[in-house]
């Protein structure tokens, strides 16, 4: 579905890239889970696949069509097919749980109907219907600044599925978020990725969260990929690599 071939980026005033020669075939159904310590480039590898950052090198393709040299309208296309969830959420805090996720629906419309907040009957229809799947039925009216964390990513995960994506992509999702709550929210996105038949990448600090839900883990290290593979075959050897650490017994000493 995705393919990765050789990606580099180097941002100008850097002499080090921030992602290596990356070779990725990424397919359907993969639930992947990004690890990497801070600045490892995760979010840069993020920022290729919806076309926000451009590679220095390589290129992307989805389903044989290149992302990385797509031309304004074609871009526009490919980013209506992956849905972005973000750590800080990117709501409008004065408009409600409601708007904001008629906002998801944007890509799709002109900017007139955009500017006068016109919409179907059927485009409201879906967002009720999309409120209802993350569990905030009884919410759609409540402003955004009004919600907890937990409640304010389900509209963050709404919005990116009211445009009906095939991709979902997280940038650390859920690392505003406590364990409680972010175990909550990874389970939903992983009913959603199954129901609606994903491509799911999401950055995520949490290894255990990683290990738990994820279908593949990937590890970045320098802007290189250092692990590919089944979450079990993350053992304390991948974890040590990827952080620098000498101490992986809070992950390793139990059995996850
Ligand atoms: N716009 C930019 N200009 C210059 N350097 C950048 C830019 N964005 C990121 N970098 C550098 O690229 C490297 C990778 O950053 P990136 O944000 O992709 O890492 P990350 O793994 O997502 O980190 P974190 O977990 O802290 O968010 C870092 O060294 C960072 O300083």
């Amino acid at each position: 579905m995705i393919e990765i071939r050789n990606l580099s980026v180097l941002y100008a005033g850097n002499t080090e890239e921030s992602l290596s020669d990356v070779n990725l075939s990424l397919q359907k159904g993969d639930f992947i889970c990004v690890l990497g310590k801070s600045g490892a480039g995760k979010s840069t590898f993020i920022r290729c696949i919806n076309g926000l950052q451009k590679p220095t090198g390589g290129e992307i393709l989805l389903d044989g069509k290149t992302i990385t040299h797509a031309k304004e309208e074609e871009l526009r296309k490919i980013r209506r097919e992956m849905g972005m969830i973000f750590q800080h959420f990117n709501l409008i805090p004065r408009l409600s749980v409601l708007q904001n996720v008629m906002t998801g629906t944007f890509g799709y419309r002109n900017s007139f109907k955009n500017l006068f907040g016109m919409f179907t009957a059927e485009e409201l229809k879906q967002a009720n219907s999309v409120i209802a799947e993350v569990g905030l039925a009884e919410m759609a009216n409540r402003r955004i600044e009004n919600l907890s964390g937990g409640q304010k990513q389900r509209v963050g995960i709404a919005r990116a599925l009211v445009q009906q994506p095939r991709v979902l992509l997280g940038d650390e999702p859920v690392a505003s978020l406590d364990p409680g709550t972010s175990d909550r929210i990874f389970t939903l996105l992983k009913e959603m990725h199954e129901r609606l038949g994903l491509l799911t990448i999401i950055n995520v600090h949490d290894i255990e969260l990683a290990k738990r839900y994820a279908t593949r883990i990937v590890a970045l290290k320098d802007g290189k990929v250092i692990f590919d593979g089944l979450p079990k075959d993350f053992k304390e050897s991948e974890y040590q690599e990827t952080y620098e650490s000498q101490s992986a017994d809070a992950y390793f000493g139990a059995e996850i």
